[in-house]
C-alpha cells in the first residue's frame, strides 16, 4: 500500500465494478506458444470487454511480450485462438492482418518516436500510412496533441522533449487511427514516479472519455492498481490468478501474486517474523478488510479484543479504486485465543478474514 492513510473513510462509497457485460474486444482461448524448448505461452485464455483496462502482470520471462506480440499478430501461436472485435487472427497472412493492426494502437516503453520527424509528423504517420489526405491528417495530429496536452510541441522535434512528453505523443499516434485497442508494453517504466502518474491518469482519462479498451504489461504492481480494472498474473506462461484489481490486491490467493505484492502491501515486521514459531506466549494474527464493514464496528471490534492484553503491531488502510482495503497484524496472549476466535467469527460474518500466523 503506497499512500497509507488512516482517516475519513466514512463517507467513501464503493465504486461500481466495471460492466462486464459489453461486448468482447479481445478473446484468447488456449494460446500456445513454444520456443524450441522454452514454453513462453502454455494455454493463455483471456477475455477482455469494451472500455475495459486490464492489467497483465508477471515477472522478467513470465511470457508477458509474447503474449502482447500475439495480440498485435506479430507473433503468431502454435495453436489457440486469439479473436480481436469478433474476428480470428491467428491464422491470417500478414497482409491481411495489416487493416487489422490498424485496429490495434500500441504504446512501448522506449516511446519508438522517430527523431528525424517533428511530433506532429510522428503522430501523423499512422494516417500517411492509411493514405489521408495532408490537410485532414494534420488536422487529426492536433486534436490529439491537445488531447494530450501537447499542443504547443507540434512543430518540436522527439530530442527538444522530456521522456514523460515522449509519452505522450506516443499515445496521441497510438490514437490517430482510432483503434479499438491499446495496448500498452511497459509504457511507463522508463519514467519517473511522478511522470508515471500523469502518464496513467492521461491513460485513464482517454480510457474514460473515448471508452478505450487497454491491456496493459507491466512489471509493477502499482501501475495496475492505479490504472487498471481487472488484472491478470502471469506466471511460466500462464495465467494463475486474475480478478478485480480490488479483490486481488485485498487477497491474493497465489504466491507469486504475493510476492508481486510485496511493496504494495503492509507485512509483519521482521523482529516477528524471524520468531514466528508454532509455540509461545502470544498468538500473531493477520487480518485482510475489503469494503465498508462498518468502519467504526471494526475498530471497535478490534479494540475489545485487543484489551485483553492484545497490540496493533503493523498495518494500513487504503483505497483501491474507491474502497478502503486494509490489512492489520496483531498480537494476542495466546490464552486468550477464544477472544480472538470471537473478532475471528464478526470478521468472517462481515466477509473479512482473519488468519492465525503462528506464535511468539
Ligand atoms: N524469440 C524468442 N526466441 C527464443 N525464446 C524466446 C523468444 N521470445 C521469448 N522467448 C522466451 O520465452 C519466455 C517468455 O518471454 P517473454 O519475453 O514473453 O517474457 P516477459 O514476461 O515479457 O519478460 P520481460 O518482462 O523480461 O520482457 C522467456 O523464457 C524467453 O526467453
Amino acid at each position: 500500500m503506497n499512500s497509507h492513510s488512516v482517516v475519513d473513510i466514512s463517507h467513501s462509497q464503493s465504486l461500481a465494478q466495471p460492466s462486464l457485460g459489453g461486448e468482447e474486444v479481445v478473446r484468447l482461448v488456449d494460446v500456445r506458444r513454444r520456443f524450441n524448448q522454452t514454453v513462453a505461452l502454455d494455454g493463455i485464455s483471456l477475455t477482455v470487454r469494451k472500455g475495459e483496462i486490464l492489467g497483465i502482470i508477471g515477472r522478467s520471462g513470465a511470457g508477458k511480450s509474447t503474449l502482447i506480440r500475439c495480440l498485435n499478430g506479430l507473433e503468431r501461436p502454435d495453436s489457440g485462438e486469439i479473436v480481436i472485435e469478433g474476428k480470428r487472427i491467428d491464422q491470417l497472412a500478414e497482409r491481411q492482418l495489416q487493416p487489422l493492426r490498424r485496429r490495434i494502437g500500441m504504446i512501448f516503453q522506449h516511446f519508438n518516436l522517430l527523431s528525424s520527424k517533428t511530433v506532429e509528423a510522428n503522430v501523423a504517420l499512422p494516417l500517411k500510412i492509411e493514405g489521408l489526405p495532408r490537410s485532414e491528417r494534420l488536422a487529426r495530429a492536433h486534436e490529439l496533441l491537445d488531447l494530450v496536452g501537447l499542443s504547443d510541441k507540434a512543430k518540436a522535434y522527439p530530442a527538444q522533449l522530456s521522456g514523460g512528453q515522449k509519452q505522450r505523443v506516443g499515445i496521441a499516434r497510438a490514437l490517430a487511427a482510432r483503434p479499438a485497442l491499446l495496448l500498452s508494453d511497459e509504457a511507463t517504466s522508463a519514467l519517473d514516479p511522478q511522470t508515471t502518474r500523469s502518464i496513467l491518469a492521461l491513460l485513464k482519462e482517454i480510457n474514460r472519455k473515448l471508452g478505450l479498451t487497454i491491456v496493459l504489461i507491466t512489471h509493477e504492481m502499482d501501475v495496475v492498481r492505479t490504472i487498471a480494472d481487472r488484472v491478470a498474473v502471469i506466471d511460466a506462461g500462464r495465467i494463475v490468478e486474475e480478478g478485480s484489481v480490488r479483490s486481488v490486491f485485498a487477497a491474493p490467493q497465489q504466491e507469486i501474486t504475493k510476492s508481486l505484492l510485496s511493496g504494495n502491501r503492509p507485512h509483519l515486521p521482521e523482529h516477528l517474523q524471524t520468531r514466528l514459531g508454532s509455540s509461545g506466549n502470544s498468538l500473531v494474527a493477520s487480518i485482510d478488510l475489503i469494503g465498508a464493514y462498518g468502519q467504526q464496528q471494526f475498530f471497535a471490534d478490534l479494540a475489545e479484543t485487543l484489551a485483553h492484553g492484545g497490540s496493533l503491531v503493523q498495518g494500513a488502510l487504503d483505497h483501491i479504486q474507491g474502497e478502503p482495503v486494509a490489512r492489520f497484524f496483531i498480537t494476542i496472549p495466546a490464552d486468550q485465543q477464544a477472544i480472538l476466535e470471537r473478532l475471528r467469527a464478526k470478521l468472517h460474518a462481515a466477509g473479512a478474514h482473519l488468519e492465525v500466523l503462528g506464535h511468539v
